[in-house]
């Protein structure tokens, strides 16, 4: 079937939701973190082991699978679900973001983005027509349409320019969209840090009919709390019926936040990037267990953690395989930090059901040391 949303229930104290977002290849329960599968695979991670912590949907990029292996070999070995031996949904960005944050010797016009490849300079051309024959022979369950996401900051014309021509492109999408599987397509927000470009960006894309919306052009390096302003005007605009996604986030609290303010979907790499420099993020707070205090540490990198890693094995012995260098060691701080945000959104997702999300938000930042005092 289709991409379709079904709302569940909205929390009494602080207005989040709890919804499920049907597609191809499974149900998403919301709101949901989705790992991150920039080169067709969550980093270290077997799909079975993203099963066993319950990971429901895992996130791929077009422009890294354009450039390698490219498309048209993913298509042949019949899509991106079994090229990776994942059964579940997958999200596929839609290569803008990365060319813009990847490449350089990159020129817009109203056709597309001529960039070179950051692999080996070839000169290279997407447009919102490129994007969705990527896209489709990735053969993702959810695609993100063609879009530019402006640099922060970034002048008020220049959004404003930007986010109409996403708009021209969002609608070449859809005119494009073959709809081989009945994958979704959804619209990308734009409009900067300006509530009236925002405003204006979220009506011209809800007038054509996305079975979903992207909150973009954020979690790029503005403050957090100036994100938190651009989601309260801008998640008000989208269609209750339709999942909201806001990408490139985040953080625990991030997390949260965005929960509260109505978003449904999320992703971000912090999981996997920090969990590669021994960085983990435990109930009490960030633990970088690369530490020499954590030599003789032989306790869990949580106590409250239930998952593999820390039923399993110690600070001491995490921190001695990543300061020799062995592979096991990302893989532990990987799983961790993994299943330390799903279950996270498992809690959130609780809380929801319970009409207590603001409560649990309290609890959460008094012990992760995340009141700013
Ligand atoms: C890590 N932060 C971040 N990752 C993003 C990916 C995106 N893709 C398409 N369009 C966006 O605006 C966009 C913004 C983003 N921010
Ligand atoms: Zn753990």
């Amino acid at each position: 079937m289709a991409v379709k949303y079904e709302l569940i229930k909205v929390c009494k104290q602080s207005g989040a939701r709890l919804g499920r977002v049907h597609t191809p290849h499974g149900v998403i329960e919301t709101p949901a973190f989705m790992p991150v599968g920039t080169q067709a695979t969550v980093k270290t991670m077997s799909p079975e082991e993203l099963k066993t912590m319950d990971a429901q949907i895992i996130l791929s990029n077009t422009y890294h699978l354009f450039l390698r292996p490219g498309h048209d070999i993913v298509g042949r070995a019949g899509g991106l679900h079994k090229f990776m031996n994942w059964d579940r949904p997958i999200l596929t960005d839609s290569g803008g973001f990365q060319v813009f944050s990847l490449s350089d010797m990159r020129k817009i016009t109203e056709e597309g983005v001529q960039f070179r490849s950051h692999l080996n300079g070839d000169k290279l051309f997407l447009s919102p027509e490129k994007a969705m024959e990527i896209q489709n022979a990735l053969g993702s369950d959810i695609m993100m349409a063609f879009d530019e996401c402006p640099p922060y900051p970034a002048e008020y014309d220049y959004v404003k320019q930007s986010l109409e021509r996403t708009t021209r492109w969002a609608e070449r999408c859809l005119n494009s969209h073959a709809r081989k599987h009945d994958q979704g397509l959804f619209a990308i927000v734009q409009g900067g840090m300006y509530k009236d470009l925002r405003i204006q960006s979220a009506k011209d894309l809800t007038s054509m009919d996305f079975p979903g919306y992207a909150i973009g052009g954020l979690s790029v390096g503005e403050p957090k709390h100036l994100m938190y302003e651009v989601l309260d005007y801008t998640v008000p605009e989208l269609p209750t019926g339709k999942p909201r996604y806001l990408m490139g986030v985040g953080s625990p609290d991030a997390l949260i936040e965005g929960s509260i303010r109505g978003v449904d979907m999320f992703d971000c790499v912090l999981p996997t990037r920090i969990a590669r420099n021994g960085t983990t993020m435990t109930s009490q707070g960030r633990l970088v267990v690369r530490n020499a205090k954590f030599a003789e540490d032989f306790g869990p990198l949580d106590p409250e953690c239930s998952c593999y890693t820390c039923k399993n094995y110690s600070r001491a012995y995490i921190r001695h395989l990543l300061k020799a260098d062995e592979t096991f060691g990302i893989r532990l701080t990987t799983y961790h930090n993994l299943h330390f945000l799903l279950q996270l959104m498992r809690d959130v997702r609780q809380a929801i059901m319970e009409d207590r999300l603001l409560d649990f938000r309290d609890d959460f930042f008094t012990k992760y040391g995340l009141f700013d005092n």
